[in-house]
């Protein structure tokens, strides 16, 4: 599309906003570092991948051919991102007494289901890490003559092999290497391994034969590989959390950069992607939100609680993908209140037939609303132009839907696909059922018509007493909810 401002996009690699040019003509090919399946994913984890989709989403509504690959990490992810500890997906599975292949199975389908929820869409392809493991041999054979040692713990990368290593994470500083463990005889503090070998005596569930002996591969090798062979180097867009600016992400660099050398591919600086970006956290009060650290938030706690799932997705979407969001209760309930008001607004709309066309009074929202977007991603600001162009009065609902149609196409809240009532969902906790709670009302109605407030105040109580509240002249138009 031409009429669109430039699409412009903060740069990790350059701290810098840098205009997006396609590497290949017409499109746009995009890799996000999916998650490690040993654990549900908490709703931390879930705002990467609603970032990614919103980059996805408004890559296609700039009229780009879009190759999204999100992977599965179900091998190699350590229980630090430096090289130390064990095997995240081993230690889960050792725990639960289960295959790491029935782990990896449940925890991945927990993830999709998550992000069907939040109304993510579908990757051009889901990349599980232990369908590339010849392919992970391969790249690492390529490589290893000119950056790699081998120890007897595993082969590493020598990060002194390739030029301007750690660029990304801006800090090889004392404390930044201190992070990382030290292994007997690895020539750099942050060396890597990218294959570990078995130790001798011990089995793993997961382990291939290499030319380094029995192994499994490490996680930054599976990142390079899976996004080369499905993008091919270099490809647009890198994505992941901010926490893989500092390891994971300069430890793909220094693959890539080792690789696409090794094969003659154009300057030392290859980095794999021309532009890496990267979502900051969602906190809770008491510091970022950890899988690791025991409790956590997961998506379907807040749908037991009552909560839509796209309460989140809007939530996240109230703060720009590079800020800190604070995760609050309050915040969520305001969020979905918000998104309940939009629905409303665009159900007034559903008989309408979107029609192209425009109109002077939609224009500014429109122009508010791509700037926003192109303006690395101003999904705060987008939101306000939508609630604007659903405001505006006066304007043929035909071309007003087709406006608002497009823009919910870039922010995927199904307006269009959802009703009010879709949104309220039932409590865990609650065991009455909805029929009965409209029973109950159709009653009370009766009573007030017939000026019998103490029947109609006592089927309020008795409501409120199996946690349903009444909401006589809601603004949103619930007569009531579960509480
Ligand atoms: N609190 C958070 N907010 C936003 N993104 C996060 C948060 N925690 C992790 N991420 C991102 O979620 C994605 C999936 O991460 P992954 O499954 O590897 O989690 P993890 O590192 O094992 O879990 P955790 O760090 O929470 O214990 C990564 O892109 C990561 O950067
Ligand atoms: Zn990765």
């Amino acid at each position: 599309m031409t009429d669109l401002p430039a699409l412009t996009l903060f740069n990790s690699l350059t701290r810098q906003m840098e205009p997006f040019e396609p590497v290949h003509e017409g499109e746009a090919r995009v890799y996000t570092c999916g998650p490690t399946v040993y654990n549900y994913p908490h709703i931390g984890n879930m705002r990467a991948y609603v970032f990614a989709d919103i980059l996805g989403r408004t890559l296609s509504h700039r009229g780009l051919r879009l190759t999204h690959v999100i992977n599965i990490t179900d091998v190699g992810h350590l229980t630090d991102d430096g090289d130390a500890g064990e095997d995240k997906m081993e230690k889960m599975a050792a725990q639960k007494a289960q295959s790491i292949w029935d782990i990896a199975q449940h925890y991945t389908q927990a993830y999709w289901a998550d992000i069907k929820a939040l109304n993510i869409r579908q990757p051009a392809h889901w990349s599980i890490a232990t369908d590339y493991i010849d392919a992970m041999i391969d790249f690492a054979k390529e490589i290893a003559p000119r950056h790699c040692y081998e120890l007897d713990s595993g082969l590493y990368f020598d990060v002194s092999t390739v030029s301007d290593y750690g660029r990304l994470a801006r800090a090889v500083t004392e404390e930044g290497e201190g992070r990382i463990e030290a292994v007997a005889g690895k020539r750099n503090a942050a060396d890597f391994a990218i294959w570990r070998k078995t130790p001798a005596g011990e089995t793993r569930q997961m382990e291939w034969d290499s030319p380094w002996g029995k192994g499994a591969p490490g996680w930054h090798l599976e990142c390079s590989v899976m996004s080369g062979k499905l993008l091919g180097f270099p490809f647009d867009i890198h994505t992941g959390g901010i926490d893989h600016r500092e390891i994971h992400h300069p430890n793909e660099i220094a693959q890539n950069q080792a690789f696409c050398c090794t094969n003659g591919l154009d300057v030392p600086a290859n980095s794999g992607a021309r532009i890496w970006m990267h979502n900051n956290f969602l906190v809770e009060r008491s510091g970022k939100m950890s899988k690791s650290s025991g409790e956590f938030l997961r998506l379907q706690l807040l749908i037991d609680k009552g909560y839509h799932p796209l309460g989140y997705r809007m939530m996240c979407l109230q703060a720009h993908y590079r800020s800190e969001l604070e995760f609050s209760w309050e915040g969520l309930g305001a969020a979905l209140t918000r998104l309940k008001r939009m629905l409303m607004a665009a159900e007034r709309l559903r008989d309408a037939e979107a029609a192209e066309g425009s109109h002077p009074k939609l224009a500014p929202m429109v122009e508010t609303f791509e700037k926003a977007m192109a303006e690395d991603l101003n999904t705060a600001v987008a939101l306000t132009a939508l609630e604007d162009a659903l405001a505006a009065k006066k304007v043929d609902p035909a071309i007003k839907r087709a406006v608002v149609e497009r823009m919910d196409a870039v922010l995927g809240l199904g307006l269009f696909t959802l009703t009010r009532a879709d949104l309220r969902l039932r409590p865990k906790t609650a065991d009455i059922a909805e029929e009965a709670i409209e029973e109950v009302l159709v009653r009370r109605k009766q009573a007030r018509i017939g000026k019998d407030f103490a029947t109609s105040d006592a089927l309020r109580d008795d409501l409120a007493a199996q946690g349903v509240e009444v909401m006589d002249g809601d603004p949103l138009g619930w007569e009531w909810k579960l509480g």
